[in-house]
């Protein structure tokens, strides 16, 4: 069984005077969903090509179980790449078999495995068709097929879900899950943030090139602002106001939503509250992956 963790460490890489990739840094331990996220060109793709091998690094180190990724531990890697690069004229059972092959499976396994994942992935009665004839979201079964087909010991799957139905979806995720829980270390890139909130064990949130944000979900949402909604139906417009480090955000139907940073107090802010009525709520918001993500996007616009 897999235990290995996979180590991108301090991993930088220019494409002429674009930074693509400045220090990043991210790690997925065996038994392990990341989930990856970040805005367009923020470096997701490579830093998984990287991780491959198919690109050299200018700077850094990819470790597999603590050591260097070599040939024989990339030949462990299964990666499931943006572009999607199958054959479009080979037969779907073909081309399994042909990258089990590839990997190094003898034969009759490449046989069996491209068997076994077609079936597991809903594409039975599509073994003996051309790709090509295939849907957008069955080619994309096929290509979650060829990365798993040999069995591998660590996942890298590049926007996996984009353009799968809600059925294809659900296949999608039970998959990568079983795989975590064999021990595989799986990370995959993505846009969809309430699917990387459902699914995902630990997300990492990348910003030009480099790691801004990692841990579990609770661990980020835990993190950041305070936001309290307070509802003191007989308080006045202007109750809040003045309160140290507090900023009202919304007022609405007696209900104050504030934003707290770390010089406040939230005792001295429910006292406030009480000194004005009856207070029936006093709740502190969380922010879903979704604004925590916004929050980060917004501090890259405003640099
Ligand atoms: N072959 C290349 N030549 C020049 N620049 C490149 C090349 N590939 C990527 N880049 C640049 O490197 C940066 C990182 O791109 P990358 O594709 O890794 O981002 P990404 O996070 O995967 O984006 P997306 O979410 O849009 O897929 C971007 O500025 C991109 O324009």
């Amino acid at each position: 069984m897999p235990e290995g963790a996979l180590e991108i460490d301090r991993v930088s890489k220019r494409y002429g005077d674009v930074v693509a990739l400045d220090e990043m840094s991210l790690t997925v331990h065996g038994g392990e969903m990341l989930g990856f996220v970040g805005s367009n060109g923020a470096g997701k793709t490579t830093t998984m090509r990287i991780a491959l091998g198919v690109l050299a690094a200018d700077s850094g180190e990819v470790r597999y179980d603590g050591a260097p990724v070599d040939r024989t531990t990339r030949s462990r890697i299964g990666y499931m790449p943006e572009e999607r690069g199958l054959y479009p004229k080979m037969k779907v059972s073909e081309q399994l078999q042909y990258l089990g092959e590839l990997h190094g499976l003898p034969r009759a396994d490449a046989v069996r495995s491209a068997n076994r994942w077609t079936e597991r992935l809903g594409l039975a009665e599509r073994r003996e068709d051309q790709l090509q004839k295939l849907s957008l979201g069955n080619q994309q079964r096929v290509q979650l097929a060829a990365a798993l087909v040999h069995d591998p010991s660590v996942l890298i799957l590049d926007e996996p879900f984009s353009g799968l139905d809600p059925v294809a979806v659900e296949v999608m995720s039970t998959v990568l899950r079983e795989m975590r829980d064999q021990g595989v270390p799986v990370v995959f890139s993505s846009h969809q943030l309430e699917l990387v909130q459902r699914l995902c064990d630990r997300v990492g949130i990348v910003r030009r090139g480099s790691m801004v944000a990692d841990g579990t979900v609770e661990e980020l949402r835990s993190s950041g602002p305070t936001r309290l909604t307070v509802h003191a139906p007989e308080a006045p417009a202007d109750w809040a106001e003045g309160l140290p480090g507090v900023t009202v955000e919304s007022r609405e139907n007696g209900r104050t939503a504030l934003r707290l940073d770390d010089t406040a107090d939230d005792q001295r802010v429910l006292r406030a509250a009480l000194a004005t009525g009856p207070v029936h709520e006093f709740s502190r918001e969380r922010p879903s992956l979704t604004e925590l993500f916004r929050d980060v996007v917004t501090e890259e616009t405003d640099e």
